[in-house]
């Protein structure tokens, strides 16, 4: 065969392999659409409640019975007769009332004309589903009626308006400095117009440096609020999250017990990485975020505390000692690089340096229920409240001496674009116990088979060299006398290197939910099984769209 030929076989192969693929997409759409559709049915029989009021509107061109009921509204075509007696096949349709997040009459209006204006009918806002995204959607009922529209308009919002964890006023917090600095317009392009339709009131706080959101949360009068935002990163989340379970403890003038934080967190992601966002929504999305504010969907969280010796309590989600504190020292360094290139930067220096960290390793596994907690995900809400660590004395510490190349301890997934099950797959968010991933020395190329597994589909834990245990607390003690600050300046000579923190000693980078924080002793963790309450739901994987290329 000549290469021309050779090449249109390819090309039609090609083409036939695409078609294959879109025809194959295509079922999968229609196969989640009709799940979706026999949810909404299966919904619905399960709440066959008594009718609150039923109508006739235009859905589209066509006329419909509508009923309204406590959860639902339906809407069925009205099939006129024919003189041949033919039956045009219609389909009804459903909403639930949980998914609607906002009602409004709809007028005919010139344009600059404010008020009057004909009747047309009313629009209901709703959120609709595509893949792990939500995504805003209308339903407009048709109908000329004043007194009708404003009868159903009225019944609409009293049923909305009685849905009891959605937010009606919410206090912001919204980082400037975090990422590209886009935060600000995120929020007033993508979330602000969101929450004014669902007639949310907000109290905005942009901040101004790094402890302005803490010191506003000190003082301010939370109970005025049924929930707070934040518009950042993981670092702006985790400072937020702090704050609150910190003032908890204020109010309790309890400094020894963590409390549960009292307002759930929405987090509008706008980081760069935003796995605390992602472990809860799945996708990187403002508008997802925002619609699982406003339609207060409510998910507990574990939340650890890192208690390093001599040194103050703070609450979090995640740390990294050894390779991930070292690789973000590193970056923090180059903050004149964009951020996907001074961590691109910082991880392949990282990697070229690799080098273990002589230390002492001490965890406490979780307990089995606690365990059994993860596969049982859907029991009830008010177990383990804030057992912190009660009947620790059943489980025994286990103490280790070794050489690690990474320490990683999560009680988050983790989730991100570039690891969509997480650096910590097998925690969830309510667990009641933290991932503890301990490296051991290996040579770098299978160090970076272990990293690489994180982005495919499994087998990231399969090496030799690397152990997972369930814990509720695990402490972390460097044995090693020369900190990353000194090792660092031997390597570049560079003596300007200042630690976020100076303690006296060698000084051990660590990465806390993507902050760099300098430490020199022994840090103790703890888990405390759903701390806080964040608007979202469980994810098992996130939507991937990249793929790192420099490893
Ligand atoms: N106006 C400000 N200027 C400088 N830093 C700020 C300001 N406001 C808040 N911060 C601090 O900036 C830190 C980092 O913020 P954030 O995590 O939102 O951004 P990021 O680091 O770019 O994102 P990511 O953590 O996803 O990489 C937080 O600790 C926060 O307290």
């Amino acid at each position: 065969m000549s290469e021309p030929e050779e090449d249109l076989k390819e090309d039609k192969k090609k083409v036939c392999k695409k078609k294959k693929n879109k025809e194959k997409r295509r079922g999968e759409k229609m196969e989640e659409e009709k799940r979706e559709q026999e949810e909404q049915v299966h919904e619905a029989e399960k709440h066959s409640e008594s009718v609150i009021l039923r109508g006739i509107f235009k859905v589209g061109k066509k006329s419909h019975d509508v009923l309204l009921t406590q959860t639902t509204l339906t809407w069925t075509p009205i099939i006129p007769e024919t003189p041949t007696g033919e039956v045009t096949a219609l389909q009804p349709g459903m909403l639930l009332l949980r998914d609607v997040f906002a009602v409004k009459v709809k007028r005919r209006r010139a344009a600059g004309q404010q008020s009057g204006g004909a009747m047309l009918g009313v629009a209901l806002f709703c959120c609709r589903r595509r893949g792990r995204k939500l995504e805003e959607d209308t339903l407009h009922l048709h109908n000329a009626s004043a007194d009708h529209t404003h009868t159903w308009y009225n019944a609409l919002k009293e049923q909305i308006a009685g849905i009891s964890s959605r937010p009606r006023h919410l206090k912001v917090f919204i980082n400037p400095s975090s990422h590209k600095k886009e935060a600000v317009h995120i929020y007033r392009e993508s979330v602000a117009p969101l929450f004014k339709m669902a007639d949310i009131r907000t109290d905005i706080t942009v901040t101004e440096r790094k402890g302005h959101t803490l010191s506003v949360i000190k003082e301010c009068k939370l109970d005025e609020y049924n929930g707070v935002v934040c518009v950042g990163g993981d670092g702006s989340v985790a400072e937020l999250c702090h704050a609150l379970v910190f003032r908890a403890q204020l109010d309790a003038n309890f400094p020894e017990k963590p409390m549960k934080a009292v307002l759930p967190v929405g987090i509008i992601p706008a980081g760069s990485t935003d796995v605390v966002s992602c472990s809860v929504h799945g996708v990187r999305d403002p508008v997802t975020a925002a619609l699982h504010i406003i339609l207060g969907h409510l998910q507990q969280v574990d939340m650890c505390s890192f208690s390093p010796v001599g040194q103050s309590v703070h609450f979090g989600f995640s740390a990294m000692f050894g390779f991930g504190g070292r690789s973000l020292a590193r970056a923090e360094k180059r903050r004149w690089m964009t951020s996907s290139r001074r961590r691109e930067y910082a991880l392949v220096k990282t990697l070229a340096k690799l080098r273990p960290e002589e230390c002492e390793l001490s965890f406490l596994p979780a307990k089995k229920s606690r365990q059994n907690l993860f596969w049982n995900r859907d029991q009830g809400d008010n177990q383990e409240q804030d057992s912190d660590l009660e009947g620790e004395g059943e489980a025994s510490w286990t103490t280790k001496q070794g050489q690690y190349l990474s320490i990683s301890v999560m009680s988050i997934p983790c989730l991100s674009p570039h690891a969509p099950r997480g650096l910590a797959p097998n925690t969830s968010l309510t667990s009641g116990s933290a991932s503890l991933i301990a490296v051991e020395n290996a040579s770098r190329s299978e160090f970076i088979k272990h990293l690489k597994r994180f982005g495919s589909s499994s087998g990231e834990f399969s090496f030799s060299f690397v152990e997972t245990h369930a814990v509720s607390a695990v402490k972390i003690r460097p044995l090693s006398m020369t900190g990353f600050s000194k090792e660092e300046s031997e390597e570049e000579g560079d003596s300007k290197s200042t630690p976020i923190i100076q303690p006296e000693g060698a000084a051990f980078p660590w990465n806390i939910d993507g902050e760099l924080v300098e430490i020199a002793n022994e840090v103790l963790i703890r888990v405390h099984p759903r701390l806080i309450s964040l608007y979202g739901e469980e994810v098992e994987e996130a939507e991937s769209t990249v793929s790192c290329s420099c490893i």
